[in-house]
């Protein structure tokens, strides 16, 4: 197991006083692994940034301690954490040369000259711009001033290198090119990337472990398929893809597993393990894509039955919305050219395939 590099150690933040005061974080607790690409992930205001800051030194915990390697960073101020910020706006120095900017900040930590452009020259090889040293940061299109506000902030060589929506102000194309440069950056120098994000694709993409908040509280921490294929909170399930919901009763299913029963007597299977949960209605999550469907005469006795009500045609996939009864609706995502049959007719009759292990009980 690698080393834990940050902690927060139940961690609240509040910002302003009496009616004003805003609780930007609430009781958060994380540890974040050396060599790790950590990725916060939230809506607007959930807390993300402000988590940002304290471990950067920009602000300081209301309750709770940010431990670097084990030890409190307490007071620290930024410039003394081996820690380094990329910004959504480059914040590169416009009158310096792209090699100057990447030098300004070693010589200030004392580093020799020679060095401090040995590195620099190392920096831009490392982000593939070696041979834009001389130019100024206006001669460079966004995505290459994104990446030498990287190579400056890698060029120290700090445990911990925190990016703060970094692509955000780069057209979709460049952005998803940056998430590849980004992710091999990281795997190169095996420096801890503690990234934010509000885009749920972006942090599939490149996390090794993706920290889901809301409200200024980690929902779920976990990797990238383990937050999309079990998702334990509602708001997870809905923030990360697209995903069917459905209320039911937790009962069991006479043969000691447990089961859902939906509101017109249709039973679900489960094999999560939901034996600390008490029987009564809880709500389910399931991907389109985890569902298939079958004409009703091929279904087995205990698959969900329903009718067709939607069918729209993607091209690569079709999606069916079939009507469970009893308001109950299911989106079914089909591949087409996959070889199951994938064409089912507006009012059909449907058996719908699944497989347990696809059926999440949420805790809200
Ligand atoms: N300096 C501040 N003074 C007062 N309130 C603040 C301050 N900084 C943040 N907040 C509040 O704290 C909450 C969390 O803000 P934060 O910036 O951490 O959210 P975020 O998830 O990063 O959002 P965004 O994606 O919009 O940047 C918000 O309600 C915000 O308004």
């Amino acid at each position: 197991m690698s080393e834990v590099v940050i902690s927060a150690k139940s961690v609240g933040k509040t910002f302003g006083s009496g009616a004003d005061k805003v609780t930007a974080l609430d009781d958060v607790s994380v540890d974040i692994f050396q060599n790790e690409f950590f990725t916060m992930l939230g809506p607007s205001g959930c807390g993300k940034t402000t988590l940002l800051r304290l471990i950067g030194g920009f602000e300081q915990a209301t309750s709770g301690q940010i431990l670097l390697e084990g030890k409190a960073l307490n007071d620290l101020p930024p410039y003394k954490r081996p820690i380094n910020t990329v910004f959504q706006s480059y914040a590169l120095f416009p009158h310096l040369t792209v090699r100057q900017n990447i030098t300004f900040g070693l010589e200030i930590q004392g580093v020799a000259r020679k060095q401090a452009d040995d590195r620099a020259e190392e920096m831009l090889e490392l982000v593939r711009l070696a041979q834009y040293g001389d130019r100024v940061p206006s001669q460079l299109s966004g995505g290459q001033q994104q990446r030498i506000a990287l190579a400056r902030a890698l060029a120290p060589a700090p445990k911990v290198l925190l990016l703060d929506e970094p692509l955000s102000a780069l057209d979709l194309k460049l952005r998803k090119e940056m998430q590849v440069e980004l992710k091999r950056l990281q795997t190169e120098t095996g420096i801890t990337f503690v990234f934010v994000t509000h885009d749920q694709e972006e942090a599939l993409a490149m996390s090794d472990r993706i920290a889901v908040m809301k409200s200024g509280e980690i929902l779920q921490i976990g990797a990238p398929r383990e937050i999309y294929e079990a998702p334990t909170h509602r708001f997870v399930a809905d923030f990360i893809g697209d995903s069917n919901f459905l209320v039911g009763n937790l009962v069991d299913n006479g043969t000691g597993k447990r089961a859902i029963k939906l509101g017109g007597g249709q039973v679900i299977e489960l094999t999560q393990d939901v034996s600390g949960q008490r029987s009564g209605e809880v709500t389910v999550s399931v991907r389109p894509e985890r569902l298939g469907l079958v004409a009703e005469s091929k279904a087995n006795a205990n698959q969900l039955v329903g009718t067709v009500s939607t069918v729209i045609y993607f091209g690569t996939d079709t999606t069916y919305q079939i009507d469970l009864g009893n308001d109950a609706l299911l989106t079914v995502r089909m591949q087409n050219g996959s070889g199951a049959k994938a064409d089912f007719a507006q009012g059909e009759r449907v058996g719908i395939t699944m497989s347990p292990d696809s059926i999440r009980v949420l805790a809200d």
